[in-house]
């Protein structure tokens, strides 16, 4: 029986979309990076860019938020082949889940090994700061309690197995990278590692509820990432993803403090370049071995299941 398609996550749905991102490309990515809300610069720092709007895309979706752009970059750091999504979709946004992380499971077809994951949340631990970084060590899927998944329903053994393991889901030894480049870059004390929970939104958390997630010991909350991360694992990416601190959460009932859209995009705007140089460094010390820089095959098939 095959899966399920109404969302067009299946090996089949998806080789229009890799079929034709294959045609654009001269060679395979290795690197996935996905941009969080205003993060799209990342982008800029990719050479010899190539770029493909979401809308030419055969059923790619579109990206609806200010600070997401709908583009699909293809370019070199450091000779490393990289794929970036400038622009990630939202539940929100009245995407399924599915849908939402259709591009994991097209950036494994193509040839990715290595999914960066970023966002913007608001700091739930009162020690961060707007303008920090907190590397994601672990997650809180408040969706996945109620059982809104993006693998629910039939498995596609084609990308992975039916049940898998979510524990150290995020690298340990890039995070090590990361924390050693934060620190030469001297924003060490603005590092953190911490534990990223995601909530459906549009609205922000009320105080009741910043305060029930710092009980869960959650340092930043958010309305995206863990879905991708969840069928990345699936289907055997490794795993780096940070989140930029862009609002403290507000838990006090009083406060006049309002989270707003505005100030999440300004927060990442005063942070651009310190950002950009961070990925880079991330990736230059990933170790990848440049001269794997594989030719783009034209079928579409699955490498070894990792
Ligand atoms: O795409 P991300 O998770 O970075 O965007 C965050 C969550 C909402 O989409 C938006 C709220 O300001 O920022
Ligand atoms: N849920 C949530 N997402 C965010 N994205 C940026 N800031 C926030 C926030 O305060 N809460």
């Amino acid at each position: 029986m095959a899966p399920i398609d109404e969302d067009g996550f299946s090996l089949t749905h998806l080789q229009k979309a890799t079929s034709y991102i294959k045609g654009k490309i001269p060679s395979s990515p290795r690197i996935l990076i996905i941009c969080g809300s205003g993060l799209g610069i990342l982008a800029d720092s990719l050479q010899s860019p190539i770029v493909i709007p979401y809308g030419d895309i055969p059923n790619f979706p579109e990206s609806t938020i200010k600070g997401h752009s709908g583009q699909l970059v293809f370019g070199t750091i450091s000779g490393i082949n990289v794929l970036c999504m400038k622009g990630r979709f939202h539940y929100y946004e009245g995407h399924s889940l599915k849908k939402i992380t259709s591009p994991v499971r097209i950036a494994k077809l193509l040839g990715v090994e290595l999914l960066i994951i970023t966002n913007a949340a608001g700091g739930v631990n009162q020690k961060y700061k707007v303008g920090d970084i907190m590397l994601i060590k672990d997650h809180i899927n408040f969706l996945g309690f109620a059982g809104t998944h993006p693998l629910r329903g039939l498995n596609d053994d084609d990308f992975g197995d039916r049940f898998f393991p979510v524990n150290r889901s995020y690298d340990k030894n890039i995070r090590k990278i990361a924390v050693e480049i934060g620190q030469s870059l001297g924003i060490g004390p603005n590092l953190h590692e911490g534990v990223y929970a995601m909530v459906g939104g549009p609205n922000y958390e009320s105080p009741s509820e910043v305060r029930a997630l710092r009980t869960l010991n959650v340092d930043a909350v958010g309305m995206s990432t863990i879905p991708e991360v969840l069928v990345a694992k699936h289907c055997g990416l490794k795993v780096f993803g940070f989140s930029l601190i862009t609002n403290e959460c507000v838990a006090d009932y009083d406060s006049e403090k309002q989270p707003n859209h505005e100030e999440v995009l300004a927060a990442v705007n005063s942070r651009t370049q310190q950002l950009k140089d961070f990925v880079i460094k991330v990736i230059e010390k990933c170790n990848f071995n440049v001269s794997k820089n594989e030719n783009i095959s034209s079928d579409v098939k699955l490498s070894n299941k990792t």
